[in-house]
């Protein structure tokens, strides 16, 4: 979800920021360094096309006393003599007419190049940009993703980085070229007429004024939208996801209205950014031609006096209209700027997340991997001094099964977690084949492991794809025979398409209980030393039910298992049954040991339940009774 401080922008220029910026775009610097003279050649032909116009007027259509000439049009008859001599007007406006044309020409040649060489630069650093996030996020730790919700993160790797790519391609390329047009269109007003250079220019001020309130509104409004769509997108986002309990409990009525306001508030806003640009594009638009009235009334008279040629005056209002254009980017640009800084500083912040889980520089490594683990006063908190464990300690030999029992929030979810390293713990050892798992270098140490848990998870792709997880090692044969083991090959074939069935939705298609087989097939096929087993909570049919528990039998044979353990036969054939009560370890022992045990907690969990449940245990009874706080 996003949250509305993800969009709360900040400075437009942040210097810092732009600094880093710009080393994404070091690897493409020839590209870069190339456009650059490209863009400013475009709005220099763009100005001499201007120039030619007035040069067409003052040397063949209405030409002035010969000292008005500007310098353009004087070197352009100086041209002409050279060539033999000065063309009669028909033949003049037609060469002057073809020259324009050529530059047109030119100019559209270079812009198609610097279009193809800075957008191509901004899909490349997206690109860029978009792999080292993705390969960051790879590497966060879990502790990470427990306090950012999913949807800030999709937001990081797509809308921040186009935000990023816009400020790249349109707001660089505009900027740059606005402002060569600016500064020429300035030197060329003041070489050919001072005096009427200075009248144009009296509109500016009133300009700047309209400029900065629009500025002030927009990015104000601008923020306010964006907000606002982010609230809708969390909305969608949440109550999409959540549909079939809106309609269970019937709240749809009452989430469409929630919709509704935040659909207004979204709208409102919207309609009142409208009414800023409403006002000033017409305005702006005003302001300028109030700058060419004015250019008319001073540069006519001046006409009519002799003192300025028509071509100049034609200049004149030519440039006053190509004048504002940039003033109008300028202040249409300043949002790209500032929602590309506010992105980036967001951006920046995931790479510059630390990594509190990696691989030491040196790493251990096992002698042999037996899968034996141990836990030595293991005391853990996801924050601060909330303790989820406290001094845990158990041993479990290479081979063996431990189930871990104990009601809801008791500890054991977390204690798998911290044996993969998905956390680390604050005091206390978890050794795997007696070497601390903080020395282990991490592709290592997540190699020992197979993980079956409750609800799968399945990835786009096939069958076959979802159970070797691009694994190129485990042989077609491999992958058949793993899933024959745990009797999950049947209905696999049973489905259209076999083990090339596409799985859509993430395996929506599937059964609780079919997932679990494909994720026992996935474990077998990886051949881990230890295996985690989070046994199904959900009803599945007796008859998976049953597959379930014999592939469960055959995954156990040689390999190290913890269990979080549902069932009373799992927990029955356990070497080692761990009772956990909020995060301490209360009793340890085999079922037998524990039985005998007159007021045990195993037992009285034991007596309650679990007998009621055999044999076979429904999974959703045997849920009821570990469930249940002991
Ligand atoms: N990612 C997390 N961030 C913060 N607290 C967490 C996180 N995961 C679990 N907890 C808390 O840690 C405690 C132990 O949770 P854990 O998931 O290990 O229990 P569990 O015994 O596996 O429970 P269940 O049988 O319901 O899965 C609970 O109080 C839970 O609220």
């Amino acid at each position: 979800m996003s949250q509305p401080d993800d969009e709360v922008l900040g400075k437009a220029y942040d210097h810092r920021l732009a600094r880093r910026l710009l080393t994404y775009l070091k690897p493409y610097r020839g590209r870069v360094a190339l456009a650059i003279p490209l863009i400013a050649l475009t709005a220099g032909f763009e100005l001499l096309a201007l120039n030619l116009t007035m040069a067409a007027i003052d040397l063949f259509l209405l030409p002035p006393a010969p000292e008005r000439l500007g310098l353009f049009s004087r070197l352009l008859a100086a041209g002409f003599e050279a060539l033999g001599g000065r063309p009669a007007p028909m033949d003049g406006v037609a060469v002057i007419g073809s020259l324009y044309l050529g530059l047109m020409v030119v100019v559209f040649a270079l812009t198609y190049w610097q279009t193809l060489l800075l957008n191509g630069t901004g899909q490349f650093v997206m690109y860029d940009l978009r792999r080292e996030l993705f390969a960051k996020f790879q590497r966060l730790p879990l502790s990470y993703y427990d306090r950012t919700p999913i949807g800030r993160m999709t937001t990081r790797l797509t809308s921040d980085v186009d935000a990023l790519n816009e400020l790249f391609t349109s707001g660089f390329v505009t900027l740059l070229s606005d402002v060569v047009v600016l500064v020429g269109l300035l030197t060329f007003l003041f070489l050919v007429n001072w005096k009427l250079a200075l009248v144009s220019l009296v509109v500016v001020p009133l300009l700047a004024a309209i400029t900065a309130w629009f500025r002030r509104h927009a990015s104000r409004t601008y923020r306010e939208v964006r907000t606002r769509l982010a609230r809708i997108n969390a909305f969608l986002q949440e109550h999409l996801s959540g549909m079939a309990t809106v309609q269970l409990f019937n709240r749809e009525a009452r989430e469409g209205q929630a919709f509704e306001a935040i659909n207004d508030a979204h709208r409102q806003i919207n309609i009142e950014t409208i009414f800023y640009y409403a006002v000033f594009y017409p305005a702006i638009g005003f302001v300028s031609n109030l700058g060419v009235a004015l250019v008319i009334w001073y540069g006519g008279g001046q006409v009519l006096t002799g003192t300025l040629s028509l071509g100049a005056l034609f200049f004149f209002i030519q440039a006053m209209q190509r004048f504002y254009e940039p003033i109008q980017d300028i202040s249409e640009k300043y949002n790209i700027l500032q929602a590309a800084m506010a992105a980036a500083e967001r951006v920046f912040k995931v790479l510059d997340e630390p990594l509190v889980i990696t691989s030491p520089p040196a790493p251990e490594r096992p002698a042999v991997m037996r899968g034996e683990i141990e836990f030595r006063n293991v005391w853990f908190a996801y924050k601060g001094e909330n303790w989820v464990l406290r001094d845990v300690s158990f041993r479990v030999a290479p081979g063996q099964t431990v189930a871990l029992v104990g009601a809801t929030g008791a500890g054991k979810t977390s204690i798998t977690s911290l044996l993969m390293r998905f956390y680390d713990v604050q005091r206390g050892q978890i050794l795997v084949d007696g070497v601390d798992v903080r020395e282990f270098d991490l592709t290592e140490l997540r190699r020992y492991f197979g993980v079956v848990l409750q609800d799968p998870t399945l990835f786009a792709g096939t069958i076959a794809d979802n159970l070797r997880l691009g694994a190129k090692d485990i042989s077609e044969d491999r992958l058949i025979a793993a899933a024959q083991e745990v009797q999950a090959d049947a209905f696999i074939r049973r489905l259209p398409g076999g083990y090339q069935v596409e799985v859509k939705e993430r395996g929506a298609t599937l059964s609780v209980g079919q997932k679990q087989l494909l994720a026992l097939a996935r474990a077998l096929a990886f051949d881990p030393r230890i295996l985690i087993l989070d046994e199904a909570t959900a009803s599945i049919d007796s008859e998976t039910e049953a597959l379930i528990q014999s592939a469960i039998e055959r995954l156990l044979v040689g390999r190290t298992c913890v269990v979080i353990a549902h069932r009373l036969s799992t927990v029955r054939r356990a070497d080692n049954i761990i009772v956990l009560h909020r995060g301490e370890i209360r009793e340890m022992g085999t079922h037998q040991e524990l039985v005998a045990r007159a007021d045990g907690i195993y037992r009285r969990l034991y007596e309650l339940q679990y007998r009621e449940s055999t044999p076979p245990p429904r999974a959703a009874s045997a849920a009821t009774v570990v469930r249940s706080p002991v």
